[in-house]
């Protein structure tokens, strides 16, 4: 995911009449989108492919079962997500154990923080991406050219303690709800980011001895970071002119998305854009760009997007965890050798950083700015990122 930015973008700069969002600006009552929403055609959602119609297929994503992973059907399991990783970069995760209350609790509690008035959510509105506690509208709120029909809420997870007294006590169970699923979802990330690595062979099973490579990568993990990026797509009245939010790959290793019941996130998956299929509390994984460059390329962080519509509201809670922030992101040295060289540079939020500060994220142009062509050698990696 790219946050949104510091800097003095155009876009939504404070004291512009959209800073507010998107549900404030229906609740002026329009029936007509701004210009400054409508994307040009190319980009519109309809007209990206051929075939209009192509973007209303849906898309089965493949099904991985968490309580077979830890069972004796491990290595079958551990081969569909090796599949999942690699065809798709997404696959939705069911019998995770987290129970239905749990889950539903954090769709109620989202749904009622937008519900809030905007005195209160316009305390939490700033463009600093180190906040802990983010409120703001579009996708790089002061970078977008064209705006999008989204508005969220960030909140920093890890260690929660550090961030807890920062969030919003508002509504009354909001702490309450969102640490405790904020928990759960992070020990689900570790167990998948385990299996993860067993499926890339650079971990052993359970069973054996404990590498190397083991302790340094799933501590670190463990250390790492979390946010929880709350979404909120209100109802749009011209829906084909715009989008929730625009193609993109989320940062980080995997990101576990709660979705509602309404349909809306999009996934390219042979070239075309498709539908996804919305499972009664099942999460929407997806591999993000720290995944991909550990795994050497081997798992594919795929563009997503999220379509606008006419009629209803529509949460998401998307939750995006990698290594602490100060910390290096490079392939494994166990996925490379002469057959297969090292694919990307070394990168860290500092990189991060430093370019989508400086201009206006397009699809995944931070992840394709970490590759490196096979002739370029490990000492003229700086060149490529400034
Ligand atoms: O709302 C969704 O379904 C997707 C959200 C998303 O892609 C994100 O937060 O990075
Ligand atoms: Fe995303």
């Amino acid at each position: 995911m790219t946050p949104a930015m510091v800097g003095n973008g155009e876009s939504v700069t404070p004291g512009s009449q959209y800073q507010k969002g998107v549900k404030h600006l229906m609740e002026s009552g329009l029936h007509t989108i701004p210009k400054k929403y409508i994307l040009p055609p190319s980009d519109r959602p309809t007209t990206n492919s051929e075939d209009s119609n192509v973007a209303k297929q849906n898309l089965q994503l493949p099904i991985i079962d968490y309580s077979e992973l830890l069972g004796p059907r491990r290595q079958q399991v551990l081969q569909s997500l090796a599949n999942a990783c690699e065809g798709y970069g997404f696959f939705q995760l069911v019998n995770h154990g987290i129970s239905d209350d749990v889950m539903s609790s954090m769709r109620d509690v989202s749904g009622k923080f937008f519900d809030l008035p905007l005195e209160e959510r316009e305390k939490y509105m700033t463009t600093d991406m180190r906040a802990p506690v983010r409120c703001g509208t579009s996708f790089s709120q002061t970078k977008d050219s064209v705006l999008c029909w989204r508005d969220f809420l960030k909140l920093l997870c890890h260690p929660l303690p550090d961030f807890l007294p920062h969030w919003p006590d508002s509504p009354l169970d909001f702490r309450k709800v969102v640490a405790s699923y904020a928990e759960k979802t992070r020990y689900l990330f570790l167990v998948l980011m385990e299996a993860i690595q067993e499926s890339l062979g650079i971990i052993e099973g359970k069973e054996e001895e404990v590498t190397e490579e083991k302790n340094n990568i799933l501590k670190d993990l463990e250390d790492g970071s979390q946010m929880m990026i709350f979404n909120l797509y209100p109802p749009c009245p011209e829906p084909d002119l715009t989008l929730g939010m625009p193609p993109h790959s989320d940062y980080g290793f995997l990101t576990l998305l709660l979705q509602d019941q309404v349909e809306g996130l999009q996934v390219q998956f042979q070239g075309q854009w498709l539908t996804v299929q919305p499972m009664n509390n099942a999460f929407v994984v997806n591999v993000g760009d720290h995944l991909e460059i550990y795994s050497n390329g081997k798992y594919k962080s795929v563009l997503h997007r999220v379509m606008a519509n006419a009629e209803k509201n529509r949460t998401s809670v998307a939750s995006l965890h990698s290594l602490p922030f100060n910390y290096t992101v490079r392939p494994s040295p166990k996925l490379i050798d002469e057959a297969n060289p090292k694919r990307y540079a070394d990168t860290n939020f500092h990189t991060f950083l430093a370019y989508v500060t400086s201009r206006e994220p397009k699809r995944k142009d931070f992840l394709d700015s970490r590759k490196l062509t096979s002739t370029c050698l490990e000492g003229e990696e700086d060149k490529q990122i400034k």
